[in-house]
């Protein structure tokens, strides 16, 4: 069967650490291996980090830039040569490839999700290998994906991807960073994230010197993506061939199994697409009418507002300890919501001096966190 494979290459798969040269025998394997996976009409996307990287390599920086406009800048230079080495080879197996450039914003506005979602559609008919970064050099702090383990997996929900393969350093998820703990204990199998949290899984909180989020980000990804239905694999990029064995049932890396009920196209892009503005918190009884018997939030259980927002925007709604159980579009701003609060939703016209929705949230426009 023909399926839709998502694969993300690290900066420390693509370099060499010590020279941060591009470490041209990995690149060139793994071309082969998704012009292969293509060829046998398979979808295939690579989402691929490195341009901050090679930049520095080629401007002759030995660290990674912290200031922003210089990593910006260095991610410029960085980023036309590592396209320019990817159709150098892809051509040579006479695979075409494309270039996409993401900002998250291109994620949050529904017009602009569909479009994206309707240019990979087309290129992948075409027969094209998608290449897509973080457009670095434009994206905002505030809306950036950040890491691409991220990007690629919100790019994996987009798509409704079977497969997300992240390609790193270590040739698998551990119970703590091998590196700094050489009895840390491998995982192969991850049934639902929150097993992570039970074994007590370290992941530390930044990556190998050019990489960005550790393992850290690439768990957040695997949540996105097994979330939306996709299988999440983490294993070691130094060795694509790995990927061809996986998808022949090969037990290799960590798997991810796929959540059951990953929801439709729209509430996809509510949960992953979109930005939260603010906070709502709500009282047990909301809790439980959202989360148990899949409501919608009226005022009344609302005890709290955080941040300011408009009508139509996201929000996070919280439990009283401010854990987030569900995202949604608020039919209300921020201002508004502070004065109809905890107020039943026939008192609204009244307090307001204008009729408003009968719900904040729509249960149409809410999605359950996991
Ligand atoms: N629990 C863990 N299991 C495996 N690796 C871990 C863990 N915690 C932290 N790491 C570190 O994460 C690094 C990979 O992340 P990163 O450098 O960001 O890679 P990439 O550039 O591929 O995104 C590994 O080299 C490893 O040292
Ligand atoms: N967009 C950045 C990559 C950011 C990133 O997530 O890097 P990595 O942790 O190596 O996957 C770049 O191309 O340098």
């Amino acid at each position: 069967m023909n399926q839709t494979i998502v694969v993300k290459i690290g900066t420390s798969s693509l370099t060499n650490p010590s020279t941060g040269n591009l470490a041209l025998s990995t690149i060139a394997g793994l071309v082969e291996v998704l012009s292969r996976l293509r060829a046998a009409g398979n979808n295939v996307i690579l989402v691929t980090s490195g341009a901050v990287g090679v930049g520095c390599a080629r401007l002759g920086l030995n660290e990674r830039p912290r200031n922003i406009a210089v990593k910006q800048a260095v991610a410029a230079v960085g980023q036309g040569r590592l396209m320019r080495v990817y159709d150098d080879l892809f051509t040579s197996l006479q695979q075409p490839i494309a270039q996409v450039l993401l900002t998250r914003s291109d994620l949050v506005q529904r017009s602009r999700y569909i479009n994206a979602h309707n240019t990979f559609a087309a290129l992948l008919k075409l027969g094209v290998i998608p290449i897509v970064n973080e457009n670095d050099t434009v994206a905002i702090e505030e809306l950036k994906f950040g890491d691409n383990d991220t990007l690629s997996a919100r790019v994996a929900s987009l798509l409704e991807a079977d497969w997300l393969f992240l390609l790193t350093d270590v040739d698998r998820l551990y119970s703590a960073d091998p590196r700094s703990h050489p009895d840390a204990q491998p995982i192969t199998l991850v049934t639902h994230i929150d097993q992570l949290a039970e074994l007590e899984v370290q992941t530390g909180d930044r990556g190998s010197q050019w990489g960005t989020g550790g393992m850290m980000t690439k768990i957040a990804a695997a949540r996105i993506a097994t979330a939306s239905g996709v299988r999440t694999v983490i294993t070691e990029g130094k060795n694509p061939g790995n990927i061809e064995k996986i998808l022949a049932g090969e037990p290799i890396g960590t798997h991810f199994e796929p959540q059951p009920q990953p929801g439709n196209a729209r509430k996809r892009w509510i949960a992953y697409g979109l930005v939260p503005c603010g906070k709502i918190y709500l009282d047990q009884g909301a809790v439980n009418a959202i989360a148990k018997a899949g409501k919608s939030l009226l005022a009344a259980g609302i005890t709290q507002v955080e941040g300011e927002f408009h009508n139509s925007d996201a929000v996070q709604l919280c439990d009283t300890t401010g854990r987030e159980i569900a995202r949604g579009i608020v039919n209300y701003s921020s201002s508004e919501l502070k004065k109809i609060q905890g107020r039943q939703s026939v008192e609204i016209t009244a307090i307001l001096g204008y009729p408003g929705a009968e719900t904040v949230v729509h249960r149409d426009n809410l999605v359950l966190s996991n």
